[in-house]
């Protein structure tokens, strides 16, 4: 019976995400932090994690992104994009709100709800928007900004609902495992990889000429510290397409060939299934054309 290990509590967005992933048998295990989920599948006391990515609003989620690149690789195999409004919940009687908890990307998502109904209220950073509803239960805080679903799973009142000062906002969450059989080309992917390159001149400008050159579209570019020397940064590069593919595969190449170090982070279907505007037969065409002339067979 597979395991999935997800940034929990019960009642995060991530156990919603989680449960998208899972089939029938599949047991989902909540954990506390990002690099537990990730810890679960190195260890192997789970075989999947699920994880938030990124977030329409706020950008990257930074533990995920630094748990992608410290100790044994895991790779994505799967994509799944939530709309994220929440729900203010307290406990049933509450009379004034002082405090206010959630994850740090959840508070920023409601920075300006909170100024403009909740200006006197101190905001408190918890491990996840669910943790923080389990601390209003516990007394230790007035109100926390949860996922909606958090209302099903403890006993507290919907001070509010559909908070969000963007609207449509969306996160998009990861299904990851060790590194295996790869998911099969579906023709509407996305690859992942994060690469450290030297430091000289025009490099990241090197690396997108090369997606550029093979026609591939660039859907994400996120950097972050090495944690090393100030000013070194790793790229995190999402693109459309699966390594399988002719052009893909030979864009990761060139990247190869320009980093200091790659990882690859995974190719996996899309979640909105729209076609990678490419033309493999092109390529193929081409490559086939070099073999032949590497063959004798053509001039
Ligand atoms: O705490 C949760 O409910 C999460 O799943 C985490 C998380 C995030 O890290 O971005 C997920 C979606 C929302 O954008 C807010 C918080």
């Amino acid at each position: 019976m597979p395991r999935i290990a997800y940034f929990g509590p019960q009642g995060t967005f991530t156990e919603q995400a989680a449960s998208a992933f899972a089939r029938e048998d599949d047991e989902l295990v909540p954990v506390e932090t990002v690099p537990l989920a990730f810890a679960a599948v190195r260890s192997g006391a789970t075989d999947f994690c699920c994880v938030p990515v990124e977030n329409s609003v706020e950008g990257a989620v930074p533990a995920t992104m630094d748990a992608l690149v410290r100790d044994e690789p895991l790779v994505a195999v799967a994509e799944h994009v939530l709309p994220v409004h929440f729900s203010v919940l307290v406990r049933p009687g509450t009379a004034e709100i002082r405090t206010v908890a959630s994850h740090p990307h959840a508070l920023a998502q409601v920075r300006e709800w909170l100024a403009a109904h909740l200006p006197d209220a101190t905001p408190i950073a918890t491990t996840s928007t669910a943790a923080a509803a389990v601390a209003v239960l516990n007394g230790d805080f007035d109100a926390a900004v949860s996922a909606p679903v958090a209302v099903t799973h403890y006993p507290l009142s919907e001070y509010a609902t559909e908070v969000a000062d963007v609207r449509d906002a969306r996160t998009r969450f990861l299904l990851l495992r060790r590194p295996g059989a790869l998911p099969e080309p579906t023709g509407a992917d996305r690859t992942s990889v994060v690469v450290t390159t030297p430091n000289r001149v025009g490099v990241l400008a090197e690396l997108l000429t090369e997606l550029a050159l093979r026609g591939i579209n660039l859907t994400g570019l996120e950097s972050r510290p090495t944690k090393g020397k100030l000013g070194e940064y790793r790229f995190y590069i999402d693109l459309e397409g699966h390594v399988a593919e002719p052009q893909v595969g030979d864009a990761l190449a060139a990247l190869h060939r320009h980093s200091r170090e790659i990882r690859f982070l995974g190719s996996y279907p899309k979640a909105d299934h729209e076609p990678a505007p490419m033309s493999n037969a092109e390529f193929t065409a081409a490559t086939d054309w070099v073999d032949g002339v590497r063959k004798g067979e053509r001039g």
